[in-house]
């Protein structure tokens, strides 16, 4: 049987670790309440600590001081987790449950089962209170990461709840409360477990939505949200190979800013990056849910259009072309005029054809359109091969 004191002492010491281990894995990246959830475990730490220490000798303020700082690491739990949904909770509560936990207690001073009763209720409640914001949490989250950060939080709030009500059948509930019995191991070290738990569960969260993020980073150009080359290729290759099989058409639109070096010198580089966002918003704006925008690289720009045919997706460019020149963008307060030249190829119903042929004839329409003169569109292989 273990001591309850070693307990609460290992307690602090995974704590500590945790926090350390968050900390180093978190790099800089110390955002989405990440740093609130390490300051909760340090809270914690000490209220554990003080108790181990002064409290089981009794101490009334030392163990009050203990219990307050333990419903703080509660709360600061139920912050950092808001703060991962997107939300946050109002500085006040941190405080109003301080002091809603403690004086309590230190009124129930003398009265020892009283005291097990009322802390076993509070962090039982605020444990479960904990589990249901976990359970609402609007983040894409595995269901295993949620499972185990819920089911932690649920199983320390049923392990305080059992405590309590043990600490009410008691005939002396000090000693109920620190002999080394098997049901004091049990409850202990089963809410030390899920303590543990909770905050791996916790840290997969953040580790999730980082790996998230880093393969958003590695599909999307940063500047406009829009598909990087790379990712194009391979939706695109794919997204052929399905028009083939189902002998369904498949169009791609390249579309190039009209003399923007000019715009670029005249302006800027960091207001020509800013009208090449606008630009990449302007034409999603055009587009349906299954299109696809990529940024080939600069200015230039390519739309993939599933499921749509040549004749289709010179409409689409024509929008596209009009949206873009019917008002001039505004940047900084200024206006800037702003003309684009497209080239629209479609995929032909015999032949092998790669992604690569299909984007050499768009670039080839492309250039054509900047020789006519500009700000148009011209496509190419729209004739009766064309799928439809
Ligand atoms: N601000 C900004 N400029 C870029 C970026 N990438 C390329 N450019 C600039 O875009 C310009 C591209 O010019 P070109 O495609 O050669 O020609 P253009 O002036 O657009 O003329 P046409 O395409 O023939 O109408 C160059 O001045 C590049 O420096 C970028 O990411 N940000």
């Amino acid at each position: 049987m273990i001591d309850l004191r070693t307990l609460l002492l290992a307690m602090v010491l995974t704590d500590l670790i945790l926090a350390v281990s968050l900390w180093i894995g978190a790099g800089r990246g110390m955002r989405d309440g990440l740093g609130t959830w390490i300051a909760s475990l340090l809270v914690r730490a000490s209220g554990v600590t003080i108790f181990a220490l002064d409290g089981l000798a009794a101490d009334p303020n030392a163990i009050v001081l203990a219990v307050g700082l333990v419903a703080f690491s509660m709360t600061l739990q139920a912050a950092a987790l808001l703060a991962f949904g997107g939300r946050r909770l109002p500085t006040w509560v941190h405080s109003a449950t301080f002091a809603a936990v403690a004086m309590p207690f230190l009124l129930l001073s003398g009265d020892f089962g009283a005291r097990v009763l009322f802390a076993g209720v509070a962090f039982g409640t605020m444990l479960a209170m904990l589990a249901g914001i976990t359970l609402q949490l609007q983040a894409p989250i595995s269901r295993g990461t949620r499972g185990l950060a819920i089911g932690s939080f649920a199983v320390a709030s049923i392990l305080f709840f059992l405590r309590a009500v043990g600490a009410v059948w008691s005939v002396d509930p000090l000693m109920g409360f620190i002999e080394p019995n098997l049901f004091q191991t049990l409850t202990f070290a089963g809410g030390f477990a899920a303590l543990l738990a909770s905050s791996s569960g916790v840290g997969l969260m953040h580790k999730e939505r980082a790996d998230a993020a880093a393969a958003r980073l590695a599909t999307l150009d940063p500047l406009t949200g829009a598909y990087n080359r790379r990712s194009f290729h391979e939706t695109a290759e794919r997204e052929l190979a399905r028009a083939r099989r189902a002998a369904q058409p498949l169009s791609i639109i390249i579309l190039d800013i009209d003399h923007f070096k000019a715009v670029n010198d005249k302006h800027g580089h960091k207001v020509g990056d800013e009208i090449i966002k606008t630009l990449a918003d302007i034409v999603r704006a055009q587009l349906r849910k299954e299109d696809m925008l990529v940024r080939f690289g600069g200015e230039e720009f390519c739309v993939m259009l599933p499921q749509v045919p040549g004749p289709g997706a010179v409409v689409v460019a024509g929008r596209i072309r009009k949206a873009v020149a019917s008002d001039p963008v505004i940047i900084d307060g200024r206006e800037i005029p702003l003309t684009v030249s497209l080239g629209v190829a479609a995929r032909l119903d015999e032949g092998p054809e790669s992604i690569d042929e299909l984007i050499a004839r768009a670039d080839q329409a492309l250039a054509m359109a900047k020789e006519r003169g500009r700000n148009r569109v011209v496509a190419l292989s729209l004739g009766r091969s064309i799928a439809a």
